[in-house]
């Protein structure tokens, strides 16, 4: 299939700063990217140049088969980026009628408000909603007029629970029709419930990209907890442990592989009591990797 999105090494710097170095990246019509990293990572930034906002100093990045920020993309493409500042004077409909316009569709403006449960609003200058509204409405320009492709930047910062849900609740609408999305959010479990993959950028460049499966089975702790009264040299052997802790009868087992572990640890099992087995979710794993500690 043909990739809808492809850099390679790909730098950028502002002046003397550089923020990117060495991206590289391939996506395919479909996916919904999860793109993670730390505050100054870079992922508005990346964001940034697949719109053609900003340009790359070194490296090729096309988006649908050419260089970012044609019309032709621009036509395909909706954002909700951080800081886009609404425009003094326009009402929440004419914005949308101008950027349904822009994108050369016919989707009816009206008919969005009402599905997005925005038609409170629909006469209300963009410079008086409050920071959630405007939120709502940022998201309803960049779906308006049914974009291929979609950059949400942190997108449900400042919407309440009831707007958030509703907002998922789209995504997953989006993703069976097979629209291609990339989402940033430092909410980790929206991440984990929505993407195929996970791009982490950490120095510039992505310290791991693959699916949340992939990243489980390479980073993710597994922790056994159980009663026993066997000592700990019982267990320090086993296949993937990587830590034994016990007080008083409560063994703790940390494996870098719980398949592994559970298997190693069937034998013992008549004497080990109450086991519980819990998986590092997927914020823990991004603290590790972003720290750099090994997991
Ligand atoms: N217009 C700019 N001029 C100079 N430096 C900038 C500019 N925009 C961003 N930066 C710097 O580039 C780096 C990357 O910023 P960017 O906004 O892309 O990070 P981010 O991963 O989106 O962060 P966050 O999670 O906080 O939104 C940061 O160090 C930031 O200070």
């Amino acid at each position: 299939m043909t990739p809808l999105i492809e850099a390679t090494d790909v730098t950028f710097s502002y002046g003397q700063q550089s923020v990117l170095s060495g991206i590289n990246m391939t996506i395919a019509p479909g996916e919904i990217i999860g793109l993670i990293g730390e505050n100054g990572a870079g992922k508005t930034t990346l964001l940034n140049l697949l719109l053609g906002v900003n340009h790359a100093q070194q490296g090729q990045l096309t988006v649908f088969g050419q260089a970012p920020g044609s019309l032709e993309a621009r036509c395909k493409i909706g954002s909700m980026l951080q800081g886009d500042m609404p425009i003094q004077g326009v009402t929440v409909r004419e914005m949308l009628t101008l950027t349904n316009a822009e994108r050369q569709s016919t989707t009816d403006p009206q008919q969005l408000l009402i599905e997005l449960g925005l038609e409170d609003l629909a006469k209300r200058r963009l410079t008086a909603l409050s920071g959630g509204q405007l939120r709502r409405v940022t998201f309803a320009l960049a779906i308006i007029g049914n974009p291929e492709l979609l950059f949400l930047d942190e997108p449900t910062v400042g919407m309440d629970t009831t707007a958030q849900q509703a907002f998922w609740q789209r995504i997953r609408q989006l993703k069976a029709s097979g629209k291609t999305i990339i989402i940033t959010s430092h909410y980790l479990p929206e991440i984990e419930a929505v993407a195929d993959r996970i791009m982490l950028l950490k120095d510039g460049h992505f310290a791991f990209e693959g699916t949340l499966a992939a990243l489980q089975k390479q980073y993710q702790q597994v922790e056994f907890i159980c009663q026993t009264a066997l000592p700990t040299a019982a267990f320090m052997d086993l296949a993937a442990v990587t830590a034994v802790a016990k007080q008083g009868d409560q063994l703790r087992l940390s494996s870098e592989d719980g398949d592994v572990t559970l298997a190693a640890l069937v034998p013992l099992l008549s004497e080990c009591h109450q086991l519980t087995i819990s998986r590092e979710s997927l914020t823990d794993i991004f603290v590790h990797l972003t720290k750099g500690v090994p997991a």
